[in-house]
């Protein structure tokens, strides 16, 4: 029995919680307006004969670092490495629900894009065109009613190929101006020899061109080894603060 980790990214509200409940059979609070998930949560869940650790991170609109949320998210991403990052979107508006997983697949191609709230983009005459999506951006895309139960079956066997590596995901990768790839260019290697090998050097790259001091500071902590990321096994509401 092989033993894998999944990590559900979104932006605020698109169910997370509400599919992370669903597959685990945990209680992370959902709701609009009463509940937001504030720290990360853990739970397992099975399917084929595989173990799957599953770790609920906070809703972000971004991975850049403009709150402890977006920070979270992204080190657990970038450091913890999950087989398998699940970018759960909102059928509804995924024009910017898309920008985080952009910048998930930038990060790393283990990823499954899960198109959630479908029931509701039916009502709205939505039509979505998964294998587009899904060519485009070179991973998996499965569309799911977190809420009704549509499509989980799917969504899991698409978890399954990526887990185990019968999908290599060849993630999209946007191409910037001639001024930031050079810039890229010259500090992937830097990246590289500074943090090794394992981490996303073009991505960091990216980040510290960008002036991100958060993601310096995130990376030097991880090298010495202090950072510790913690995960709740939930029960209760107890990972949940209401506003
Ligand atoms: N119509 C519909 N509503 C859904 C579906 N999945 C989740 N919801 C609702 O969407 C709302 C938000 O769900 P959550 O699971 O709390 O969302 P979340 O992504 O965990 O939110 P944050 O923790 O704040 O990031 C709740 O009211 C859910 O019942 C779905 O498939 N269809
Ligand atoms: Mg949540």
């Amino acid at each position: 029995m092989s033993h894998y980790t999944v990590a559900f990214a979104g932006n605020p509200n698109t169910g997370k919680s509400t599919l992370f409940n669903l597959l685990t059979g945990l209680r992370q609070h959902t709701g609009n307006w009463a509940g937001k998930t504030v720290i990360t949560a853990e739970g397992e869940f099975t399917h084929n004969q595989h173990v799957y650790r599953a770790v609920d991170l906070p809703g972000t609109y971004s991975l850049y670092s403009n709150s402890a949320d977006e920070e979270a998210a992204r080190d657990y991403i970038i450091f913890e490495q999950p087989d398998v990052t699940l970018v759960v979107l909102d059928a509804t508006s995924l024009e910017r629900n898309l920008n985080l997983a952009l910048q998930v697949l930038e990060i790393t191609g283990r990823a499954v894009i899960c198109i959630n709230l479908i029931d509701e983009a039916k009502k709205l005459g939505i039509d979505i065109n998964l294998k587009a999506i899904s060519k485009r951006l070179g991973v998996p895309v499965v569309a799911i009613s977190a809420r009704n139960e549509i499509g989980i079956e799917a969504l899991l066997n698409q978890l399954e190929r990526v887990a185990t590596g019968a999908f290599t995901g060849k993630p999209l990768q946007i191409t910037y101006s001639e001024d930031i790839e050079r810039g890229i260019a010259e500090l992937i290697p830097l990246v590289e020899q500074t943090v090794g090998s394992r981490y996303p050097a073009r991505w960091i790259a990216l980040r510290l061109l960008d002036g991100d001091n958060s993601l310096l500071t995130s990376l030097k902590a991880h090298m010495r080894g202090s950072k510790r990321y913690e995960t709740k096994e939930v029960a209760g509401h107890g990972v949940t603060a209401c506003h």
